[in-house]
């Protein structure tokens, strides 16, 4: 049986945890940061502060020890926030395992820097493209917990890990499909969270359908060109990765990214919704780096350039909405 650590006893570290523990060929250990936690799923098999009515394996296996949890892996799943891996890894880099697969459940850019979190592993941790993938996918962590049937995709440069990863993450409920286009994967799940933001902030003003697939689509022709332009592949943004995420996110009450939206909409300040916000809304932390990246390369982002200004206060978000549905240059589709 292959070992498999899981760092991050959030939503969706638990969740991918039950997803690789629920697979026979698996032996998985999760990383929790508090006790409570490792212990309420050693002892009871829930999460109930993350995962609210769901039986986890009774062989997955927590503790809040990283040399334990690391020991041995072949497989390290990470699943923590975006904007705290650096400081992570800084700590954890000489347990990893020297030849374990790297994998990033995460679905941000550093704020700081605007790398993608694969991006943070090669050079915070030193680990070889070849050992880094990452998974993405229209994922709403408490779905596939309570194993409605599900779809993602397993990325990396190298066949060999991506295939290793999509074995191990599969199961009767739960399907990872593989391809080799890291960028495109991995900004597919950041660039979605900025336009569920703006779905939701028109969600939250009270506007309907209309609007939001007005925007969703219009999105999507955004995002596109900001990946395909750093380096993705058009065909990965109406995959799982692109498309079918920005279908999920922004049309989900799950969704804590259109939640952090839908309370901007109805009028709460930025801080009122960090405060609020129990769990990770990347979106939030997303939008100013993704903007340095799209000015760099001289890409226009009216959609993502509007939820900034709501974030900073500078715009009512009454008056988002037809802001957001013109204005876009290179459309893809009209
Ligand atoms: N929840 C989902 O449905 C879902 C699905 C796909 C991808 N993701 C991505 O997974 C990542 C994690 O999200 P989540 O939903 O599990 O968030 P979460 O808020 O539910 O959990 C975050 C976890 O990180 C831990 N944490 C917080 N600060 C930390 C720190 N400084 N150091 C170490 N650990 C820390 C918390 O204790 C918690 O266990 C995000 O990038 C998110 O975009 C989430
Ligand atoms: O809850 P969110 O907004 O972080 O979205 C969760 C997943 O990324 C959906 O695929």
């Amino acid at each position: 049986m292959a070992k498999i650590a899981v760092m991050g006893a959030g939503s969706w570290g638990t969740t991918f945890a039950k997803v690789l523990a629920d697979n026979p060929a698996n032996q998985v250990m999760l990383w929790a940061r508090r006790d409570d936690i490792a212990d309420e799923i050693n002892t009871d098999n829930r999460n109930g502060d993350y995962l609210p009515g769901i039986a986890l394996p009774k062989t997955l296996a927590a503790s809040t020890d990283v040399a334990e949890v690391l020991s041995g892996a072949t497989q390290v799943y990470l699943s923590v926030p975006s904007q705290s891996l650096r400081d992570n890894l800084e700590e954890w880099g000489s347990l990893l395992p020297k030849d374990a697969i790297v994998v990033s459940l995460m679905k941000g850019v550093e704020k700081d820097t605007g790398l993608r979190m694969s991006e943070v592993i090669e050079k915070v941790a030193g680990v070889d493209p070849s050992r880094i993938c990452v998974v993405s996918g229209p994922n709403l962590s408490l779905e596939i917990a309570a194993e409605e049937p599900t779809a993602s995709v397993a990325s990396s440069v190298s066949e060999e890990t991506r295939t290793a990863v999509a074995e191990a993450a599969s199961n009767e409920y739960f399907t990872t499909f593989t391809n080799k286009d890291v960028i495109g994967t991995e900004f597919g799940g950041i660039l979605k969270n900025l336009i569920a933001v703006a779905i939701g902030i028109v969600n939250g003003v009270g506007y309907g359908q209309n609007t939001k697939a007005s925007i969703m689509t219009r999105g999507l022709a955004e995002v596109t060109r900001f990946a395909v332009a750093y380096g993705a592949k058009e065909k990965t943004m109406v995959g799982l990765a692109g498309l079918g995420d920005l279908i999920a996110t922004s049309e989900s009450s799950l969704s804590r990214n259109h939640k952090a939206g839908e309370m901007l909409g109805k009028g709460y300040t930025l801080r009122e919704v960090q405060r609020r916000m129990a769990q990770t809304a990347e979106g939030l932390s997303s939008v100013a780096p993704i903007l340095q990246l799209a000015k760099t390369k001289g890409i226009s982002m009216p959609i993502v350039e509007q939820v900034q200004l709501v974030l900073d206060g500078k715009m009512n978000p009454r008056d988002i909405a037809p802001h957001l549905t013109h204005g876009a240059d290179g459309p893809i589709g009209e």
